[in-house]
Parts: structure tokens; C-alpha cells; sequence
């Protein structure tokens, strides 16, 4: 109605042929679909950019040996590397629900008018061509009622955010002095007013604490619509809000999240050290009393609970105990052992397809360089 107005002022009274065939249903809807179009687009480039900078971390970091966790209890080690590459394949995963949604909302509600179509003789597909979509919309209610290509991208920007947020809680978590891995660069930390010793994990915390924002979005849009009759109500106005700002939010915490991962600096002792921890080498003991032994797997899983214990009792971990102590609770145990539980070793065996061996992430980081960028 603005540019009406304003095209008035310019021309006159022809001005008010320009809603000829059109009513605001159908241009909001063909609007939003313009817009939403291209943050898709831009969300997926900063994606791109976010797994680039994640192949290039892991593989400067192939080798690197760092405590895996499971219940965030210290359970074998892995390569940085492979850790790394695991936030690929998920943001890998979430570019393809981007581009699910961008073709699924590909079409021009254009012509649809209010709800019912036009009796003017229009041509939908000239103007579906022009404004780049794929084809007319095939319903003119369907065209002006629905919202559900914004709740799919609000559920993949979600997802997005989802994962982002795993990354950034991994982050505030690894920069903590007690697990000490990395730094994070004073582009992404700040200070106290208070306390002179702090930097804090700012930038991080922003980026966990602004995927509440886009997950409520998708929950608020989602909200607006289930009891709307078709077709167009102005409840749906509702919808720009949460969106905008979801968006918004989601490129800022892409930014984020790549500048944080780019500038990292990767503490690569302090994470061997906590690799040596917490007896993560264990189960390639009771492994190797399977294969090199021959006994059955659950009697080799409560002579290793016995070998943990000892080392408990001394204060030490798994790998640091002498030989005598491991032979002293089992006999066959021999000399082969005491390398088998360095770390190190423990990474380098573990060949299989997509498993965490130096040899096995620098396939993956190849393939993930030929698959994504
Ligand atoms: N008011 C209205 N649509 C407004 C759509 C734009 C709105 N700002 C939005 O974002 O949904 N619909 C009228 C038709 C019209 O004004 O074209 C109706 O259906 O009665």
C-alpha cells in the first residue's frame, strides 16, 4: 500500500492499476519466500565456511590425542581431528535440510490474489520465471494459507543452531581451567569488571545461550498457526518477527562459532595428559586379553575392572602400572601390554572406516574437503 502511495505521488492516478489482480495475500506470501530464499542462501554459505574452518582445525590436528568422553566421563581416546570432523558431517547434514527447504519453498504464490485466483487473464508462470521460482504454486488457497516453509526453516536454522550450541558448550568447557585444552582467542573472550584473572568464554556462551531465541521462534510460529482456518488470518503477521530475528541470530552465531574455531588455540599437551587419565585405555586391554588370551570377552572386562582398582588404590592410572602389578592379577599378561595402553596407540589401532586412527581422519578430512567446500 506504501509504494501505491508513494507511486501516486510520482505518476498520478495510474498508479492504482498496480494492485490490479494482486491483494497483500499473496504478496506477503511471495515476499517472504524472497526473503527467506536468500538467508537460506546466505545461512548456507556461512555453514560452508564454518565446516571449512573445522576440516582445515582437524587437520592440522590428525594426531592429536585427546581424552572421548561418553557421559562426559572419560571413556577412550581419539584424535581431535576425528572430533572435530564430527561437527562437519552435522553441519553437512544441516545444509541439506536448508536445501530441502529452499526447493520446497520455491514456488510463487504470485496470482493467487486474495485466496480465490483472478479473473484477469494473468500469466503465472511469467511472473514465477521473473522472480526466479521454480513454478506457480498449484493452489491458490494452499498459496496464501500456509506458513509452513517458515516453520521448516525455522526447524533447520534450529538444527543448525542445535548444533552450534553443542559446539559452543564444548568450548566454554575445553577453555576452562580444569580441562585447560585450549585458548580461546581475546576476539571471543573478555574480561571481569571484577575479578583480573577471568576471560571469559563470552562469545561461546552467546552462541548457546541465543539457540533458546531460534528454538523459541520455531515454537512461537508453530503456535501462531495450528489453529488458524484457512485462509489468510493476521495472526500470520506474527510470523516476520521471529523469523527476522532468527535469522539474524543465526548468522551472528555462525560468525561466531567460525572466528572461535579458527583462532582456537589447541593446548595439544594438556589434552595427551587428560588422555592419560581416567584410565581410557581399558578397553583395549580387555580387547587385547580377548585376542591375544583368547578369553571370553565379559571375563576379560572383570580382570581389567580388577587392574583398574589396583591402579585406583595406587593413585595412578591404568598404563602407569608396572607390569609385575598387571601379572600379579593376571599371569598371561605380558610385556606387548605396556605399549598397548599408551594413548597414542590406543588412537592409531582403531583403522576401522570412519574410526578415529590418524591414518583413518586424514581420509576423512580428503573426503569431507571434496563433499562440502
Ligand atoms: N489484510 C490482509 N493481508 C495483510 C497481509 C500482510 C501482513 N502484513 C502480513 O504480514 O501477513 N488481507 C486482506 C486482503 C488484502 O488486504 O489484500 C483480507 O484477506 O481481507
Amino acid at each position: 500500500m506504501n509504494i501505491e502511495a508513494r507511486l501516486a505521488a510520482l505518476i498520478g492516478p495510474a498508479a492504482g492499476r498496480l494492485h490490479t489482480a494482486r491483494s497483500r495475500n499473496d504478496q506477503v506470501a511471495t515476499d517472504l519466500r524472497l526473503w527467506l530464499r536468500a538467508r537460506l542462501d546466505q545461512a548456507d554459505e556461512a555453514c560452508r565456511g564454518l565446516q571449512a574452518a573445522l576440516i582445515d582445525r582437524a587437520e592440522e590436528h590428525v594426531a592429536t590425542v585427546m581424552p572421548g568422553f561418553t557421559h562426559l566421563q572419560v571413556a577412550q581416546p581419539v584424535s581431535l581431528g576425528h572430533h572435530l570432523l564430527a561437527y562437519v558431517e552435522m553441519i553437512g547434514r544441516d545444509r541439506g535440510r536448508l536445501a530441502d527447504c529452499r526447493g520446497r519453498l520455491n514456488e510463487s504464490p504470485l496470482g493467487a490474489a486474495a485466496l480465490a485466483g483472478t479473473s484477469f487473464p494473468i500469466d503465472r508462470a511469467m511472473t514465477a520465471e521473473l522472480l526466479g521460482f521454480d513454478r506457480p504454486s498449484a493452489n491458490s488457497i494452499d498459496a496464501v494459507s500456509d506458513r509452513d516453509f517458515v516453520v521448516e526453516a525455522l526447524a533447520a536454522a534450529s538444527l543448525v543452531a542445535m548444533h552450534l550450541s553443542r559446539l559452543a558448550e564444548e568450548l566454554v568447557l575445553w577453555s576452562s581451567a580444569q580441562f585447560g585444552f585450549i585458548a580461546l582467542s581475546d576476539r571471543f573472550s573478555t574480561g571481569s569488571s571484577i575479578m583480573p584473572q577471568k576471560r571469559n568464554p563470552d562469545a561461546a556462551e552467546l552462541v548457546r545461550g541465543k539457540t533458546g531465541r531460534i528454538v523459541g521462534a520455531l515454537i512461537g510460529v508453530l503456535i501462531v498457526m495450528k489453529g488458524l482456518a484457512l485462509t489468510y488470518s493476521k495472526d500470520m503477521q506474527e510470523d516476520k518477527e521471529p523469523l527476522f530475528d532468527a535469522f539474524d541470530s543465526l548468522a551472528l552465531c555462525l560468525t561466531a562459532a567460525t572466528g572461535m574455531v579458527r583462532d582456537m588455540t589447541v593446548k595439544a599437551d594438556a589434552m595427551a595428559r587428560a588422555a592419560g587419565t581416567g584410565h581410557a585405555t581399558a578397553t583395549d586391554l580387555a580387547d587385547w586379553l580377548v585376542q591375544k588370551v583368547g578369553v571370553p570377552f565379559r571375563e576379560a572386562h572383570t580382570i581389567t575392572g580388577q587392574i583398574v582398582k589396583l591402579a585406583d588404590e595406587k593413585g595412578c592410572d591404568l598404563k602407569d602400572l608396572a607390569l609385575a602389578d598387571l601379572r600379579g592379577i593376571e599371569p598371561r599378561i605380558n610385556a606387548d601390554v605396556v605399549a598397548l595402553l599408551d594413548p597414542a596407540q590406543a588412537i592409531a589401532r582403531r583403522t576401522s572406516e570412519g574410526g578415529t586412527a590418524p591414518s583413518e581422519v586424514a581420509k576423512q578430512v580428503a573426503r569431507a574437503r571434496q563433499r562440502f567446500l
